[in-house]
């Protein structure tokens, strides 16, 4: 592709983590039933939770049983996977604009000042609730609905399908997360990837910033055109 024309036309963020900071109560909602089925969880090891779907990142904490969870009967996990979601819900409830990421707004004022259409790819079914809390349901051309697609994060899917309902080609868009899984998601669909958080834990991100705060348009411009 010819550098000269390359420009961003569409942004798609990953929820939590990066536009408000759910992941500290995914992280206490898995805690509380790892300590009730006995077993070892710790925020390192919730570092490969991050990104991954609910009934996946179950079987993750499964397999620090000593059988590695390899006789727990789908039922089983389901109720499991069920439980650990009412734990989120209760510590989702009071969630209010109050608890969006700082810069987020101000990011966002600029892609719509700028004509940039912003998509929302979460693996959480709870996102549209909670944008709804964080009152930015309007904010989204293109919320797309994780169980709508056929692998979650790391695959692509859940990125190229924001593109493809925001008609973007998936080389003009950029994509903003804060978990490894998240950041191969969009680099496996062929877009630019941002990374907030550790920069050891998103390497291959094409540019990383450590907070939100630092996120803003006219910073991620300058790499994307790099
Ligand atoms: O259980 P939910 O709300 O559908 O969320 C699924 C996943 O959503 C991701 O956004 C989180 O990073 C994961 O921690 C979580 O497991
Ligand atoms: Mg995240």
């Amino acid at each position: 592709m010819n550098k000269e024309h390359k420009e961003i036309r569409a942004m798609i963020f990953d929820l939590d983590g990066v536009i408000t900071d759910t992941a500290k109560y995914h992280y206490e909602a898995w805690k509380l039933l790892a300590d009730e089925l006995g077993l070892p969880f710790d925020r390192e090891f919730n570092e490969q939770l991050k990104g991954i779907d609910r009934i996946a990142s179950l079987e993750k904490i499964l397999s620090q049983s000593p059988d590695g969870g390899q006789f727990v009967t789908r039922e089983q996990k389901q109720e499991w996977a069920d439980r650990k979601n009412a734990n989120y819900q209760l510590l989702i409830e009071r969630v209010d604009e109050s608890e969006l990421l700082p810069g987020i707004m101000d990011l966002f004022e600029d892609l719509l000042a700028a004509g940039i259409p912003i998509g929302l790819a979460s693996a959480s079914r709870n996102a549209r609730t909670l944008l709804q809390q964080l009152k930015l349901v309007s904010r989204f051309d293109v919320i797309v609905d994780p169980s709508s697609v056929a692998q979650g994060k790391p695959a692509p899917d859940i990125f190229l399908k924001a593109a493809e309902e925001l008609g973007v080609a998936p080389h003009y868009c950029v994509g903003v997360e804060d978990a490894e899984a998240g950041i191969q998601a969009i680099k496996r669909a062929g877009m630019f990837a941002v990374g907030v958080g550790d920069a050891d834990i998103l390497s291959t991100a094409d540019y990383i910033v450590s907070e939100t705060r630092q996120l803003s348009l006219e910073r991620i411009n300058s790499h994307f055109f790099k």
